[in-house]
């Protein structure tokens, strides 16, 4: 149900859409956004959204319900430093950037140039520049060059929610670069649905990790999905 669920709305649906409209989700996002919501207030924007993508159109965002846990796992770890790998449209970034400490940062990434241009606007209307690096490019390339680039020593948090097939690949390379400490959180979306097989294997039966599964429900819709919180252990 929710694979068909996923093709209908990201595919059929988006292509039709795109086609009768001549836009693109993103851009009918942005264009809710700015018409709906309270420049500078982060909460309208993630409403806006929410209301959007429940009654208008689908979209591929962390969504309403498995938002509730990331705010709550974002506001009981306290990161400092923050890494998103999956941007779309910025929706999961303001979520956390509104809950960042003062003097935090959190750098995502997203290789889409569309979809970092509208999350770009996003995160500006919800009045969240200062606190977000918004990175173009792939994960695999820029994971490497973070240390450098951003002079980061180690990340925080880590939210994947990227293609589920880099999951297994980035979480090793960020291992590889030294950007996770012990304690450093690892929050992973989509583990059931669409699903991440070899990313939970790998987190749930390594002895580096302590991991913990988070049941919800797949963005917008009635089928279940979950988030994977796996804590680095050194
Ligand atoms: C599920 S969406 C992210 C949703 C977003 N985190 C939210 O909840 O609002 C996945 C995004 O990851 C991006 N992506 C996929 N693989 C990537 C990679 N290897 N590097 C960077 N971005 C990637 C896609 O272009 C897409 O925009």
């Amino acid at each position: 149900n929710g694979e068909w669920a996923l093709w209908w709305h990201d595919n059929y649906l988006e292509r039709l859409k795109d086609f009768v409209t001549g836009t693109t989700r993103p851009i009918r996002i942005l264009q809710f956004v700015q018409r709906c919501a309270k420049h500078g207030d982060a909460l309208s924007v993630i409403s806006a959204i929410d209301s959007f993508c429940s009654k208008v159109e689908w979209a591929m965002n962390v969504g309403d319900k498995k938002g509730e846990i990331l705010d709550a796992i974002v506001l009981e770890t306290r990161p400092r430093w923050v890494l998103e790998l999956g941007t779309y449209c910025g929706y999961s970034t303001v979520r956390i950037a509104r809950l960042l400490p003062p003097g935090a940062r959190l750098v995502t990434i997203e290789m889409n140039p569309h979809y970092a241009q509208v999350a770009k606007e996003v995160i500006q209307h919800a009045g969240l520049e200062a606190q977000v690096e918004l990175l173009v490019g792939s994960s695999s390339i820029l994971i490497p060059q973070l240390k450098k680039k951003l002079d980061i020593e180690k990340f925080d948090l880590v939210f994947i929610d990227h293609w589920k097939i880099s999951y297994l690949p980035d979480t090793k390379l960020l291992e590889e670069c030294g950007l996770l400490r012990a304690g450093s959180v690892l929050l992973a979306d989509n583990v059931v649905c669409p699903g991440a097989p070899d990313y939970l294997h790998y987190v749930r039966n390594s002895p580096q990790y302590q991991s913990q599964y988070y049941q919800s429900y797949l963005e917008y819709l009635q089928v279940e999905d979950g988030l994977e919180k796996s804590i680095f252990l050194g």
